[in-house]
């Protein structure tokens, strides 16, 4: 537990309000600018610090400086590059409560999840190292095509882009930006990045952990500012080579809209549906629903947004799902309830605003539509009808729709119908129908039997249509970051 505390809530650290720097040349620095970001804690609404708001032209040199600096670093023996980032994981252990600390007071995560999420990214960066340091040359014969010459032969290399620009959502602000930085840095890349606002503090604590093992200067910058002031321009910079973004679907759009002949990764919303059939173990399922649900306040993409389920076990499904969002624990961070305040008012206003507009529309409220501040105690529907916005939009808070549905097909075609495609549960015993369902879903990954989720971090991570565009996931992360180029030889 974190040092102990004269601020509102027990156990939690209210220290003098810093002005956080950004980075870039290998040092802390302030923005010239003079502009500051105020971040305020989600759950007491302090001020926990500042953040600088950069310059286009403070973008600029941190951009421009990567150029010699990327050349020299993937120039590196990729054995160098390996060890900084293992001391990097190593470091970001010993650091981890410190950087937990803020992650929790920065976007309300609880101290459980909060600790878990830098071990976790930990060890993501040290299976990133290893796979790369795994991935070979490929190497072909002009041989094998019809009338090409045995004597022809291409070594198939990859090799980085030049400058990664990552963008990162708040609601992981230290693993989902690594997932982006150490892929980039392992296979050769220079990284602007460029972190949720409300997350950004989070980011330069992730980044002096980094500073502490002696990587060279500017291949990893650590720009701050609204995306709304300064995204598109770092987006469409002609000195940035490629972008991989995490964050919300119209965001996404924008992006994808202009930044023409860049190659592009985009990790977007989501409206997982968990389809349950009525042969399905309901203990079970409820249980996965409940994770899958209601973790993080539903703040995760991969959260399960909303509930089909075939008519003749619906009854017994809301039943139990209802004892247990009753039991669901609320409260503040520090003392790991499920269900802790959303990010911001905004948020909580939008959540509140969709509650209302469901119950307004004739949904049958089992519990919840309670809110305290940016606290929204966890909310049940039933009965809700693909007329509601319910049905359709992520709501990003702990509120979950039961949609009944009289069979497979008509659960498929509403799950379908949906703008999003990220991934989709389904819930039954019959492993032939699991599967039958699961070929016809559209969306990146089907959980059979379990709740939808990303984990573990090797696997490919994607979404369709709204949610995503490109693979995800430390192997496909790296394809994505580099490019073949070919070595032909004629012998
Ligand atoms: N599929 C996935 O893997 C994941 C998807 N998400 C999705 O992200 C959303 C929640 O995250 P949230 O942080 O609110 O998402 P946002 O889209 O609001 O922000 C994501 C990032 O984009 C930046 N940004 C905003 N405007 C621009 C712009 N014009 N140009 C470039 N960058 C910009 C933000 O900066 P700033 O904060 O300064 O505005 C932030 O760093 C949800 O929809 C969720 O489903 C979240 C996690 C994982
Ligand atoms: O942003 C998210 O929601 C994450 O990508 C989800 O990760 P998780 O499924 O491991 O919580």
């Amino acid at each position: 537990m974190p040092f102990c505390f004269r601020g509102k809530y027990k156990g939690e650290v209210m220290s003098e309000i810093t002005n956080y720097k950004y980075y870039v040349g290998g040092q802390f620095v302030q923005s010239t600018s003079g502009n500051l970001i105020e971040i305020i804690c989600p759950y007491d609404q302090s001020v926990i610090g500042r953040v600088q708001a950069i310059s286009k032209e403070e973008a600029d040199v941190a951009i421009a400086a990567t150029k010699a600096a990327q050349k020299v670093w993937a120039d590196t023996d990729l054995f160098k590059r390996a060890d900084l980032l293992n001391k990097w994981a190593d470091q970001l252990e010993i650091d981890a409560e410190e950087i937990a600390q803020m992650i929790m007071r920065e976007v309300g995560k609880t101290w459980n999840d909060a600790v878990k999420e830098v071990t976790r990214t930990a060890e993501f960066i040290r299976y990133t190292v290893q796979e790369f340091i795994h991935t070979n040359d490929a190497a072909m014969s002009g041989a094998n095509y019809p009338g090409g010459s045995k004597n022809k032969f291409a070594i198939i290399k990859r090799i980085p882009l030049g400058t990664v620009l990552a963008i990162s959502p708040f609601n992981y602000p230290v693993n989902l930006s690594v997932a982006k930085l150490a892929p980039a840095l392992i296979a050769g890349n220079a990284v602007v990045f460029k972190p949720a606002t409300q997350g950004a503090i989070s980011a330069v604590k992730l980044i002096e952990s980094f500073d502490k093992v002696g990587f060279p200067a500017d291949i990893l910058q650590l720009i701050t500012g609204k995306g709304s002031d300064i995204g598109d321009y770092v987006s469409e910079h002609d000195g940035i080579d490629m972008i991989s973004f995490t964050g919300g679907a119209t965001t996404g759009r924008h992006l994808s809209s202009f930044s023409t002949m860049k190659p592009m990764v985009l990790e977007l919303g989501g409206k997982d549906p968990a389809i349950v059939c009525e042969d399905a173990d309901i203990d079970k399922t409820v249980s996965e629903i409940m994770s899958g649900a209601f973790s993080y306040s539903g703040q995760r993409c991969t959260a399960i947004k909303r509930v089909l389920v075939h008519a003749t076990v619906a009854d017994e499904l809301s039943e139990k799902l209802k004892v247990e969002v009753e039991k669901l624990s609320v409260g503040m961070p520090i003392d790991n309830p499920v269900i802790v305040p959303l990010i911001n008012e905004g948020a909580a206003d939008y959540v509140q605003g969709l509650i209302t507009d469901t119950i307004a529309a004739g949904a049958e409220l089992l519990v919840g539509n309670k809110r305290e501040d940016n606290l929204i105690y966890p909310t049940l529907f039933d009965h809700v009808t693909t007329d509601m916005r319910l049905a359709w939009e992520e709501p990003f808070g702990p509120v979950l729709p039961i949609i009944r549905v009289a069979s497979d097909d008509e659960a498929i075609e509403i799950a379908n119908a949906s703008e999003y495609g990220l991934q989709a549960s389904v819930f039954t015993q019959n492993f032939s129908r699991a599967v039958a369902i699961a070929e016809k879903i559209e969306a990146g990954s089907v959980q059979i039997n379990g709740r939808t989720e990303r984990g573990p971090d090797h696997f490919p991570f994607l979404g369709v249509k709204n949610s995503g565009m490109g693979v995800h996931g430390i192997s496909r992360t790296i394809e994505s970051m580099t490019r073949e180029k070919l070595l032909i030889i004629n012998v």
